[in-house]
């Protein structure tokens, strides 16, 4: 087993086998830098990049991911030997005690510049509730949900790192009993656990990227809050799909989990009930499910835990649907799984799942209920999966708090 000589757990989920990437400051240098999380601690990557004379101190030393996300996964994987050994070889001792900073002193920015941005459908438990709730008189699934990841294309703008604020959002709202829709802050505004994966390696126009190509093309994983205004989405999205209802911010973790530090949390998906077409049809070769166990907090109250290996499209599926058509892949582009869902009422990713469009309300422990979110309210998902010698890999948190409309 792998250890370093820095005073970290065994069982830390920011362990030697993880490192993840992120963008942080610090009050001395606001500069923002790449930082590696280890432990209860932060490495400027960049710096000791420098001060070791490391081939690959160009890409560390950006203010964000992207040029190192856009040199391929021959670098990644150097870079992340090379780390490894900062941090598991005394020789480095010097220059890594020199540029390590406690994680609680540092402030994270967004890990890259965001390109397009992509929200699937992945979860057949949650489209399956949404389904029966949007759509009472309907099946609950449409007829190609099981042949295609169904996803919609987001606004990549108004995505935010962790811990940002989140303005209520206004629109139109129209409940079916109304007589015409009103204009007002949003009364159902909800939540939607995601996992998030950052494209490094780009594509050119009329190329695809098959199965076999997603670790090639994937850089990292991270956790995503898609919030969801209820009112304003159930309203506007026929026959198009989602738009303002989402557009208003999308939250992010700000550590990027590398595709190298899952390598013990790939598991099967679900059985294919329905045949894939040849370019989706992952029934042969590695598994393309991943063993997160997510978790959602409400003002510090667990509420759910929903399972991602019970994700029914995978994220290797979903970049080959994502360019089938030969659109493009860029740096940065990244696309969320979809709500993650279990099959259990306390596995559900939403509150419009977990309450069932607001009927059976959550009880928190201060006595007060929450049908949605209140402005105040505090929402908080993390992850961890399956890490090397029975060790857990943690995704850290994407946190964001409701503040009062300003429309
Ligand atoms: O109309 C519907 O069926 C619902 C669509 C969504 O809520 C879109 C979405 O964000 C999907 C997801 O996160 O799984
Ligand atoms: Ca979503
Ligand atoms: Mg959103």
């Amino acid at each position: 087993m792998t250890s370093t000589w820095l005073a970290v757990p065994a069982d830390h989920p920011f362990g030697i086998g993880n490192l993840p990437y992120g963008v942080h400051t610090t009050t001395e240098d606001p500069a923002p830098r790449i930082g590696v999380a280890i432990g209860d601690h932060v490495l400027d990557a960049g710096a000791v990049a420098q001060a070791t004379g490391s081939d690959h101190a160009p890409v560390l030393s950006a203010a964000d991911l992207n040029p190192l996300m856009a040199a391929g996964r021959a670098v990644w994987t150097t870079v992340r030997a090379e780390i490894t050994a900062w941090l598991t070889d005394t020789a480095y001792r010097r220059e890594v005690e020199a540029n390590l900073t406690p994680r609680q002193d540092v402030a994270m920015r967004l890990p890259f510049a965001v390109g397009d941005y992509v929200d699937f459908y992945a979860s057949e438990n949650h489209a399956r509730n949404i389904g029966r709730i949007f759509r009472p008189d309907a099946e609950p699934l449409t007829p190609n949900w099981k042949h295609l990841p169904i996803g919609y294309h987001g606004r990549s703008g108004t995505v935010v790192v962790s811990g940002t604020d989140i303005v209520r959002p206004s629109g139109q709202r129209k409940a079916p009993a109304d007589a015409a829709p009103t204009y007002g802050p949003c009364l159902r505004l909800d939540i939607e656990a995601e996992v998030g994966f950052v494209v490094g390696t780009p594509t050119q126009m009329g190329t695809q990227v098959p199965l076999s190509a997603f670790r090639d093309h994937a850089f990292g994983v991270f956790l995503v809050n898609d919030w969801s205004a209820r009112d304003i989405q159930a309203w506007e999205y026929v026959p198009l799909g989602p738009f303002l209802g989402k557009s208003f911010a999308t939250s992010v973790s700000p550590w990027v989990v590398p595709l190298d530090a899952l390598a013990h949390a790939w598991v099967e998906p679900p059985a294919r009930d329905v045949e894939p077409l040849p370019y989706l049809d992952d029934r042969a070769g590695e598994p393309g499910g991943l063993d997160l166990a997510i978790e959602v907090a409400l003002n510090g109250h667990t509420v759910s835990r929903p399972p991602f290996r019970t994700m029914y499209w995978t994220a290797a599926q979903q970049l080959a649907h994502m360019t089938v058509n030969g659109a493009s892949l860029r740096t940065g582009d990244f696309y969320a799984s979809g709500t993650v869902s279990g099959p259990e009422v306390d596995q559900r990713g939403a509150l419009i799942e977990i309450t069932w469009n607001g009927r059976e309300p959550v009880k928190l422990p201060d006595g007060s209920t929450r049908a949605f979110l209140e402005d105040g309210d505090e929402v908080v998902v993390t992850a961890t999966a399956p890490g090397p010698d029975g060790t857990r890999i943690g995704f850290g948190e994407v946190a964001g708090r409701v503040v009062p409309t300003r429309g």
